[in-house]
Formats: C-alpha cells, structure tokens, sequence
C-alpha cells in the first residue's frame, strides 16, 4: 500500500506538470518531439531501451521536478542531537526539509522561474551536490527513484511521440499549485487537445 501510495501521486503529478509546462512552451516540446523523431522515427513505438538515447526528454523532467517538486516539504526526525547552521537541533526533532525553496532560489539557480530544460544539459545524473533533489536524500531518500524516471520518462516520451498536442485555447495552462495534500498537485487539472500524428497513424491504428 505504501509503495502504491507514494509512488502513483508523484509520478502523475510529474507527467501533469510537464505536459502543462511543455503545451506553454511549444518550442521546447518541439525540440522533444525532434529528439523522439531523430532517435526513434515513427515506424515504431518508443521503447525504454531508446530512453539512453533521449537526453533532452531527461531535462525536461528534471527541470519540472526543479521548479514544482512533488514533495516540496520533507519531513524528516534528527536521530541524535546536532549543529546545523549555528543552531543546536535536539535528538527526535521533526525537520521540514523545503526542497520548494532550494530548487527555486535565485542564488543557487540562474533565473528560477523560467522553465529551462537545457540548465541540465551535460550534467549528469539527478543529483547536483543538494541542489537538485526530488526524490530526496539519505537512507529515507526515496527508493522507487528508478521506476519513478522509468515511468515518467515512458509515458511522457510515448505521448510527445504519438500525439501532437495543443491548448484549449489562446491563454496559457494555469499553473498554480493546489494546496491540499503533501504531494505539490496542480491546483486545476490539465485539459488539452491531442490529436494522433499523421505520421503515427498508420501504427496507432494497429493497436
Ligand atoms: C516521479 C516519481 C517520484 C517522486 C518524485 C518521488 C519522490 C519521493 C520523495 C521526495 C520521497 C521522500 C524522501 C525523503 O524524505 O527524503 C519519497 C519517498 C518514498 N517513495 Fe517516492 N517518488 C517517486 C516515485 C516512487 C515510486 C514509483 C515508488 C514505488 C513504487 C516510490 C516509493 C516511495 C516510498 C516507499 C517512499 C518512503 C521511503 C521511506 O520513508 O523510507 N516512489 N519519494
């Protein structure tokens, strides 16, 4: 139950944010689908074997994960007495860990709001030092962190393959963040308009 639970809330969390910041940034969603198109075709579906092959689709999940963390707070209990920052924290203190703040800070990420895949390019991995760190750290740090990419990663590159995607209409999707719950959720959910790929249909309609 608790793997069920933590698991499906963040993973379509994710898939929901980037897909809303991908239908307001038609560029970068272009550039997906021309990675997707240069590596895969479309004489076939995208598999998770192609996933090495697909570095731009990687940043694009890490960058929504910066900006719009799904657990933006980690609660997390000192197991023996400490220092952090000047201040002693006693042994059984909870600590809030607000991963939000760090992933949007203007000090350690140029320019924060401004959803920008290609910061991650070149860079390796998830976790640069504790700037980047969605799936949390340590030995409570979480440990679907291979699934959860797998997933995401899957389901998002089959969709950008597959689909050509717009807005319902000339406005930009609302991105405001809900507030109930401890996953960060869309506060109104996504609606938009796909349509099957022409060049994709002649495969889709053999499903
Ligand atoms: C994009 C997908 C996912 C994200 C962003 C995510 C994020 C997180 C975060 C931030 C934590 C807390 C870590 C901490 O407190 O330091 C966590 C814990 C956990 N996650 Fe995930 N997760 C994802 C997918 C999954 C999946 C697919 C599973 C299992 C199938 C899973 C199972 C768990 C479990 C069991 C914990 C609790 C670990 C513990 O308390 O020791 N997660 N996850």
């Amino acid at each position: 139950m608790v793997m069920l639970a933590a698991g499906t809330g963040t993973s379509i969390s994710t898939m929901e944010w980037a897909m809303s910041l991908l239908l307001n940034n038609p560029s970068v969603l272009k550039k997906a689908h021309g990675e997707i198109e240069k590596y895969v075709g479309h004489d076939r579906r995208v598999e998770e074997s192609d996933m090495c092959n697909l570095p731009y689709l990687d940043c694009i999940i890490k960058e929504t994960m910066r900006m719009l963390p799904p657990g933006p707070l980690l609660p997390h209990e000192s197991s023996k007495g400490c220092m952090v920052g000047g201040y002693h924290v006693p042994k059984g203190t909870m600590l809030l860990v607000n991963v939000w703040a760090i992933h949007n800070d203007p000090n350690i990420w140029g320019d924060p709001k401004k959803f920008r895949p290609e910061r991650f390019e070149g860079l390796e991995g998830y976790r640069d030092g504790f700037k980047l760190m969605p799936f949390g750290f340590g030995r409570r740090g979480c440990p679907g962190e291979d699934m959860g990419m797998r997933l995401v990663r899957m389901a998002l590159a089959s969709l950008i393959q597959c689909f050509e995607w717009e807005r319902t209409g000339e406005s930009e999707v609302d991105m405001s963040e809900g507030t109930e719950g401890i996953n960060m959720s869309k506060a109104i959910s996504l609606v938009a308009i796909c349509h099957p790929r022409p060049t994709m249909l002649n495969l889709l309609s053999q499903l």
